[in-house]
């Protein structure tokens, strides 16, 4: 990417975050366009996402990692840690460390993917973004209530976010879930899997992307409570035995 076309980017990522209320500093969106690029240019070696062109990622990936933080009514800090669950190529988990100074845990079950979120990490200084090669389940037998927030962007069915994110959660701690077009079925299994796992349905609103590139809904669970049953269940039975059904 030639320096034009970065500072395009940057310029035109302040303005669509500033038609959400988020403000960035410059050095702050200079850091997200330059996370950008690293993608782009490792995406040519390692698969990381399927978007490949500039300005769609920048939207697809900058822009719709931080649609959160215009919904979320507390604000994040440094004193936070914030998990993203399944990272990929570090969204919306990069994206939200830069915005918000929180200390942010990155996690994806696929090894290439951590190490090139971890390389990124350390190209762009970002000391507060620490990505580890772990399953949700495992995460949450060593970092037991961990968290304040739960981040999780394109991973899997809400009812099984829930499950993942309820024993990782502090108490009242936030899980927050984008989404594109949600059923109600799925919505609905969600609230069950909640009140099962001790967490509450808090909201959902909805948004539309730049440019015609989507529509997007933000969920908010609130853990509320200690689960009903013991969790973590085994690798893999949230999936493929999912409460609320
Ligand atoms: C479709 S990708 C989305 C990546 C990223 N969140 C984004 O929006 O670009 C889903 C990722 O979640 C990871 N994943 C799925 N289940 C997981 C689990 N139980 N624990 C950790 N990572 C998981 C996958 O390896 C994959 O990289």
């Amino acid at each position: 990417m030639d320096t034009e076309l970065r500072r395009d980017l940057e310029q035109r990522l302040l303005e669509y975050v500033g038609d959400y209320g988020i403000v960035l500093s410059e050095e702050q969106v200079r850091l997200m366009v330059a996370h950008l690029d690293l993608v782009i240019e490792k995406n040519k070696v390692v698969n990381l996402t399927r978007i490949t062109e500039p300005a769609e990622g920048l939207v697809l990936h900058c822009l719709d990692s931080l649609m959160p933080l215009a919904f979320i009514s507390s604000q994040i800090g440094s004193q936070d840690v914030i998990l993203d669950l399944g990272t990929g190529a570090g969204f919306p988990g990069i994206p939200l460390a830069i915005a918000t100074g929180a200390h942010a845990v990155l996690i994806d079950s696929v090894g290439k993917k951590v190490n090139a979120v971890n390389d990124f990490a350390t190209v762009l200084g970002l000391d507060n973004v620490e990505a580890l090669h772990v399953r949700a389940e495992e995460l949450a037998i060593e970092r037991l209530e961990s968290f304040s927030y739960v981040f999780a962007r394109a991973v899997a069915q809400s009812n099984v976010l829930v499950e993942y994110a309820a024993p990782l959660l502090k108490m009242n701690g936030l899980l927050v879930l984008e989404k594109a077009n949600p059923t109600e079925d799925e919505l609905i299994a969600a609230k069950r899997a909640a009140k099962i796992c001790g967490m509450k349905f808090v909201s959902r609103e909805t948004c539309e992307l730049p440019n015609g590139l989507g529509h997007r809904e933000i969920l908010q669970y609130q853990k509320v409570a200690k689960p009903k049953i013991k969790l973590p269940r085994q690798n893999g039975m949230a999936k493929n035995q999912p409460l609320g059904i």
